[in-house]
């Protein structure tokens, strides 16, 4: 509930209250694939502490120095080929606008809620979205990072960049996070039925179910990050869901940058030897990502398949993530309903 403007004393500033926002916020995507675009997001991308953990004195020189000179133009190129070129952007940001409409929708029976989104880097950023909910009167923000399994990289700097912004207001909104929901059985089933779907489709059966994870540095995991249980209690409980044996269901880490060990089993050194052990027929899921992006289109469904059939594969699927299915908004509804509790 709003005060009335005109019932407040003269003077006395506007005051807008009394509603719940719900922001949702993926990774983020630059804004176009040519060169300044993409260093403009990568330059903000990969200056995060929680993403390059370095010390900056070694870290900056190579980041200006080198990264930024050459990898715009590499990564401008593989952007090119998973343009949404209906809506000129990546479709992380079509499936993440289309995830915040369905969720309103799906909360229409709770009319003090308002649902955004955004992202951590690039546009629209958490400050423009948090001030807009603030604006509309929310004095409680539900923080929800488009991350099933928690890791410090995407999970905790979404958090900093919310608390950072909280750190500017003089009247904060109460801020509340989603944790971690890799175990959800909600996730679980949505996934399970996703590779069920998409398998029926097929006039072959594969014979692996590979389920490949964004990675992270070994030493990250090292230093304590959860990530890594995350991923394989999901991969567990999908498998058991399904009803595969241990040899039927295989998890594999993918998108490895610089030098640093990063977890394995990798997923290209995985798809390069898979043939020679007799597995021929493929089919391979990105869990982790709650919609396709780069990552899943280009390295996974394009390049990994690739090297698979390259090195002796004969059939090959990629098993698309939720995105906004029905399946995929009732895994984000279940989450945002749960985690409202107390505050609708
Ligand atoms: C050290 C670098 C990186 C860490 C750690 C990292 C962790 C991490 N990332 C995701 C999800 C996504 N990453 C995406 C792209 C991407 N990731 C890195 C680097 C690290 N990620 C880079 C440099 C890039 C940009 C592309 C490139 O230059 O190779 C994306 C896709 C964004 C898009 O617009 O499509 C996602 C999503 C997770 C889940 C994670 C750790 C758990
Ligand atoms: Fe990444
Ligand atoms: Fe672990």
């Amino acid at each position: 509930m709003n005060i009335v403007p005109s019932k407040l004393p003269t003077g006395h500033p506007k005051v807008t209250f009394g509603k719940v926002g719900v922001l949702l916020v993926n990774l983020g995507t630059p804004d176009g694939t040519d060169y300044w675009s993409m260093r403009r997001y990568l330059a903000e991308f990969l200056s995060d502490k929680r993403v390059i953990e370095w010390s900056r004195l070694f870290w900056y020189p190579i980041l200006y120095g080198i990264v930024l000179n050459k990898r715009p133009q590499k990564v401008g190129k593989a952007y090119e080929e998973i343009w949404n070129k209906d809506l000129d952007e990546s479709y992380l940001r079509t499936y993440t606008r289309s995830q915040g409409e369905k969720m309103a929708e799906r909360l229409a029976d709770l009319p003090n809620v308002v649902v955004d989104w955004g992202m951590r880097y690039g546009k629209p950023s958490i400050a423009e979205r948090m001030d807009a909910l603030k604006a509309q009167g929310c004095d409680r923000i539900l923080l929800f990072p488009l991350y099933p399994q928690y890791a410090a990289a995407t999970t905790a700097t979404v958090n900093d960049k919310a608390f950072e912004y909280l750190m500017k207001q003089r009247w904060q909104p109460a801020l509340r996070t989603v944790p971690t929901y890799h175990d959800d059985p909600a996730y679980i089933v949505a996934l399970a039925n996703s590779v069920r779907q998409t398998l029926s489709t097929l006039e072959w059966e594969p014979q692996l179910l590979i389920t490949s994870f964004h990675g992270i540095p070994q030493s990250y995991f090292k230093a304590g990050d959860p990530y890594h249980c995350f991923c394989y209690k999901t991969a567990r409980l999908l498998r058991e869901e399904l009803g595969y044996t241990e040899k039927q269901l295989r998890l594999t880490f993918q998108s490895r940058f610089g030098p640093e060990e990063w977890l394995q089993p990798y997923t290209d050194k995985t798809m390069e030897t898979l043939a020679a052990e007799g597995i021929k027929r493929v089919a391979i899921m990105n869990p982790g990502f709650v919609s396709d992006c780069l990552e899943t289109l280009e390295e996974i469904a394009g390049e990994a398949g690739e090297i698979f059939m390259h090195h002796g594969g004969e059939n090959f699927v990629h098993i698309p993530c939720l995105n906004d299915s029905v399946d995929g908004i009732n895994v984000l509804e279940t989450v945002v309903r749960r985690e409202l509790q107390g505050w609708v």
